[in-house]
């Protein structure tokens, strides 16, 4: 068995970052539509997270933001002209649409795509599928750029294979690994792969939400399997439990998080607790590996008070010394349920010790947490070395990004801002320095 380690690829947020209220479904979304938006400082939220994992010796690298405004998806819908031409049309025809095509959105990598470690994959590759996202409008395009991103960093074919999303149709509405959660011994070993899913399209019997979209299928995290080449002895697929989408979680990381052999979770997570729980045990009896379930329940904590402090869209990272840290939002501190279960949690003695909060108050209004923020990738050692090394975070790649927002973004941005044609050429011409900062010179089609 080889050693590995997991990188966390956060998303660095676009300097078009602004809150649309485009998430039916999900509350925070909805609560902040046409607020003003700070991008500079979601930016450096998000870079400040980074900076402080790098220096605690976690793996972090960053993963680029995409190009906005979405000009090829307005312009196939009719809106025609000059840039300036598509962008005034657009705000006096549909002021939604153009938000769409400005959604800082892709700042949310664990919806990027779906990774599976070289240890579980049937050619001892690390596979990738993007996401299709198809749920949102706004986020359907992305796999696009993302398909594009993974394959300028993850290139040598050797080592790693990028599949280009599922077909966008309901039947296989995929979000990545926000519904997707990989239980080991070690990141080197064989592991458990764990896919939730909110709706089974050819099965009208199956449980669904009735208020809220479930956004993952059955047959996309099936299909996903079957591209990866996963064992099926070592893959566990569980319903998402529909009533809590229907109070907001419109992803499964919004209500349980997994790492190493430690499950936590609401014990409303999953549509039938004890039958996901069973099949996680005999699957990680396989690779002689124990369940440790941390399970908090409706009494201490309600739905309600995880959806508003994202309690479990932590980030839970093995420490070099085999303790967990916990990585939440200061919203956990703020709701008095949260801070006193997490007090206990740390107190109990149990695998989680330490809680490292982190101010990201500018993705949270609009739903995303310290878990959406990363897109997770165990790498080898050998791995590691054949992955594009200019998205590795240090020191100096922090102070240079640092730099590099305080000259191009914005600290105030209002729906009425996306109709000035100025934004649109500061956004590109953010992203061709970006680019070479890491190194990427053909990252994006600008054409
Ligand atoms: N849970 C995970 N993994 N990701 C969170 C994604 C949040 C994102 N919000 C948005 O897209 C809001 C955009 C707006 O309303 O302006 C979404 O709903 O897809």
């Amino acid at each position: 068995m080889q050693s590995a380690r997991e990188f966390n690829f956060d998303g660095l947020v676009g300097p078009s970052h602004n809150y649309a209220g485009l998430s039916f479904g999900n509350v925070a979304s909805f609560s902040n539509v046409k607020s003003a938006s700070n991008p500079r400082e979601a930016a450096l939220q998000g870079l400040a997270k980074m900076r402080e994992l790098a220096a605690r010796g976690f793996a972090q690298a960053v993963m680029p933001p995409q190009a906005r405004p979405n000009f090829r998806l307005l312009r196939r819908i009719g809106f025609t002209g000059t840039d300036a031409e598509v962008l005034a049309r657009a705000y006096r025809e549909s002021p939604v649409i153009l938000a769409c095509a400005y959604s800082a959105s892709p700042m949310w990598t664990a919806n990027a795509a779906t990774v599976s470690p070289s240890a579980d994959t049937f050619d001892g590759r690390a596979h990738f599928t993007a996401a299709n996202l198809n749920n949102k409008l706004h986020r359907s395009e992305e796999h696009l750029q993302s398909t594009r991103t993974l394959r300028a960093l993850f290139a040598d074919e050797r080592h790693f294979a990028v599949h280009q999303a599922l077909p966008p149709t309901s039947a296989f509405g995929d979000e990545g690994a926000a519904n997707h959660t990989r239980f080991c011994a070690t990141h080197g070993g064989k592991g458990v792969e764990f896919f939730t899913y909110g709706r089974v399209e050819f099965d009208p019997s199956a449980p669904a939400p009735k208020k809220y979209p479930a956004r993952q299928t059955l047959e996309a995290s099936q299909a996903i399997a079957r591209l990866h080449g996963l064992d099926s002895a070592r893959t566990v697929f569980a319903s998402q439990n529909p009533d809590v989408i229907d109070q907001g979680v419109f992803h499964n990381d919004v209500i349980a998080v997994g790492n190493g052999n430690v499950l936590f979770y609401h014990e409303q997570a999953f549509h039938d607790e004890g039958a996901v729980l069973n099949a996680l045990r005999n699957a990680l009896a396989g690779v002689e590996t124990e369940l440790t379930a941390i399970r908090v329940a409706s009494q201490v904590v309600p739905v309600g008070d995880a959806v508003a402090s994202y309690l479990f869209n932590s980030q839970l990272l093995t420490k070099p010394d085999g303790t967990m840290a916990l990585v939440i939002p200061q919203e956990c501190q703020e709701n008095r349920a949260v801070a006193r279960y997490l007090e206990e949690l740390v107190a109990s003695g149990g695998p989680v010790d330490e809680l490292i909060h982190f101010d990201l108050r500018q993705s949270m209004r609009n739903g995303g947490g310290p878990a959406c923020l990363r897109l997770r990738v165990a790498l080898t050692g050998a791995e590691s070395a054949a992955m594009h090394q200019g998205v590795i975070m240090t020191e100096a790649l922090y102070e240079t990004l640092v730099a590099w927002v305080g000259k191009y973004y914005r600290d105030h941005l209002e729906p009425k801002d996306l109709a000035d044609p100025q934004l649109a050429l500061e956004c590109s011409a953010a992203l061709e320095e970006l680019s070479r900062i890491l190194g990427l010179p053909g990252l994006y089609d600008l054409t």
